[in-house]
């Protein structure tokens, strides 16, 4: 019998995205995603899909309730990965790390305020240019952060600039380039090696086969 196998998706742009991905490397969920369910079978009787989180694919997938599992670089930066082999760029949800504020308005000579979520990503990178700033942990709508006076600055993704835009505010420091990863669990690699290299190569083969045609 095959050995059984849990990938870990998130709701929203990484499921839409991974999916013609999947499909492409011979795996279709066979029912409607869009139920309560949180595990759905798929056409392959030992793979199921376990929806969960964004900010959850790393903790699932290193713990080993997940065998792999995508997520994108900049929750992967956030959460740390060492404990994840990172196999595949899927090259999807494309976006930057960047730091923004208040368009035309440098931050006064205080210590600068700086909002997000990516709050280890921020401390990071403000020590490695050895800046002391007050970080301030936020869980969504960052951009209103400086337009109310809670912070200077934020950190978040940057797809088009649209939302930064509508809310009065100016895309400065890239911090990273982003999109998504397939990651692995490493005791999973070496109990189930066959299984989940047939599943890494062929959304390999999707990827080239995407890129290629586009
Ligand atoms: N505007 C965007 N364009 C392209 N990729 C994006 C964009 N926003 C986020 N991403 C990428 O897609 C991933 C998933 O984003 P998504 O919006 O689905 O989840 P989320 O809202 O960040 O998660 P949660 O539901 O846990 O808050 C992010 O981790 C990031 O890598
Ligand atoms: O530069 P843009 O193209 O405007 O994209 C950036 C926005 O995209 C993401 O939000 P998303 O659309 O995923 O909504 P969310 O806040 O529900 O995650 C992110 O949090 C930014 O706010």
């Amino acid at each position: 019998m095959k050995q059984s196998i849990m990938i870990a998706l998130s709701k929203g742009r990484i499921l839409k995205e991974t999916l013609p991905l999947l499909k492409q490397a011979g795996i279709e969920p066979t029912e409607d995603l869009n139920s309560r369910k949180l595990i759905f079978p798929t056409n392959h009787s030992h793979i199921n899909l376990l929806i969960v989180r964004a900010t959850d694919v790393p903790t699932y997938v290193e713990y080993g309730a997940a065998d792999m599992g995508v997520s994108g670089k900049d929750v992967l930066l956030e959460h740390g990965s060492q404990a994840l082999y990172e196999p595949l760029d899927l090259k999807i949800a494309e976006c930057k790390l960047m730091t923004a504020g208040p368009i035309g308005r440098e931050p006064g000579s205080g210590r600068l305020k700086v909002a997000t979520k990516f709050v280890n990503i921020a401390k990071r990178y403000y020590a490695e240019q050895g800046k002391q700033v007050d970080i301030i942990k936020l869980y969504g709508s960052m951009e209103l952060a400086p337009l109310v006076g809670l912070a200077d600055k934020i950190i978040d993704v940057v797809d088009t600039g649209n939302t930064l835009r509508a809310n009065g505010l100016e895309p400065q420091e890239l911090i990273a380039h982003i999109s998504s990863r397939l990651v692995v669990n490493k005791a999973a690699m070496k109990v189930k090696l066959h299984e989940l290299k047939k599943i890494i190569d062929g959304l390999k083969q999707a990827v080239l086969n995407t890129t290629n045609n586009q």
